[in-house]
């Protein structure tokens, strides 16, 4: 134990957050704990992977993600591309605006704390969602969700705290289109023009909307929510009170929890992945089961069984 919080720790940061005093504050309190914390800064999008494959190379076995949730993904981007034996394990600094993924899981903000915890806590193994070749970790939302969550996070939270007669105007001002497609999954399928879907591995997205409140990250499934396109106030006011509650099989939303989910859409629909946009007329969303080793406090909520293990090295 003592052995292994010697060896080398790389923390991959976002330039953007690099320069925060309380960040080279807590490195440097890591360091002054005995932590070998090496730092590796991205100047702009791509370079976070190319730093995964660098420090894999060079026997790091654990990797800190310091940014938000794009930088996470580019980094378990990064992480996915190498041998499940080679792969490091991943800790999280959240430097973000949303940092939805950290905050669902429980992770401490607070950077000192958060480093301690990605340096001497547990390590679990989790699922990771992939699409074509593209992985994500947190959420797919799509449709809606996908909109707001790039343009106008307001807007959802709007629709989810209440304030109807202001997103129909909005919705109606941009002359808002239901998104047709079918879905399917190992055990059913469904064709219904979609508001908004949201494909979760962890539980929130778009700055803290609980989309998948009932998400595991180590139980191999997904949980999908779906909502059905409404077309008036009334309708509207009953997807927001099916909201609150996030029924199996509401009159607009219905969840369903699967390893596998396929869209076959009738153009392009829009999709975000771990907040990074994308255009897409079909895909399907497959986990891979834990597949990712992350560093975390041993409470994590987010998990289906309680107890982590402290960080080994596995050579
Ligand atoms: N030095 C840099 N300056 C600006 N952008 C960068 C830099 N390095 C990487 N990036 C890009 O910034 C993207 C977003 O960064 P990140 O997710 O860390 O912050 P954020 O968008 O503010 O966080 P959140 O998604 O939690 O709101 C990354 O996917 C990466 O492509
Ligand atoms: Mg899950």
């Amino acid at each position: 134990m003592a052995d292994s919080l010697t060896k080398t720790a790389h923390l991959i940061i976002n330039g953007k957050a690099a320069q925060l005093p309380e960040v080279r504050e807590a490195v440097t309190a890591m360091r002054e704990d005995g932590h070998d914390l090496q730092v590796r800064v991205t100047w702009e999008g791509g370079d976070a992977i190319r730093l995964v494959h660098e420090a894999s190379r060079q026997g790091v076995r654990r990797i800190i993600a310091g940014g938000g949730d794009g930088s996470v993904n580019e980094i378990v981007n990064g992480l996915m591309e190498l041998d499940e034996a080679q792969r490091p394990a991943l800790g999280i600094l959240p430097l973000g605006s949303a940092n939805d993924f950290a905050n669902g899981v429980g992770l401490p903000l607070e950077p000192h704390e958060a480093l301690k915890s990605a340096l001497q806590g547990t390590t679990r193994a989790v699922d990771v969602a992939r699409l074509g070749d593209d992985y994500f970790i947190n959420m797919a939302s799509g449709g809606f969700g996908a909109e707001i969550t790039t343009s106008t996070p307001v807007a959802l939270k709007r629709l989810l705290g209440g304030g109807a007669y202001s997103l129909m105007g909005m919705l109606k001002a941009w002359r808002y289109q239901p998104y047709l497609g079918r879905l399917r999954w190992p055990e059913g399928e469904l064709d219904t023009p979609l508001f908004l879907l949201a494909i979760g591995n962890g539980c929130q997205a778009g700055g803290g909307q609980s989309l998948a409140p009932e998400a595991k990250l180590d139980d191999g499934l997904l949980d999908v929510l779906i909502v059905r396109h409404f077309s008036s106030l009334g309708e509207m006011r009953q997807v927001i009170a099916e909201m609150d509650r996030i029924p199996e099989d509401g009159e607009f939303v219905r969840t369903i929890r699967t390893p596998e989910l396929s869209f076959h859409g009738d153009g392009a629909f829009p999709l975000n992945l771990d907040g990074e946009p994308r255009r897409l007329d079909s895909f399907t969303v497959k986990l891979e089961p834990r597949a990712l080793r992350l560093l975390m406090p041993a409470d994590c909520r987010l998990l289906s069984s309680p107890a982590g293990a402290p960080f080994e090295f596995s050579e």
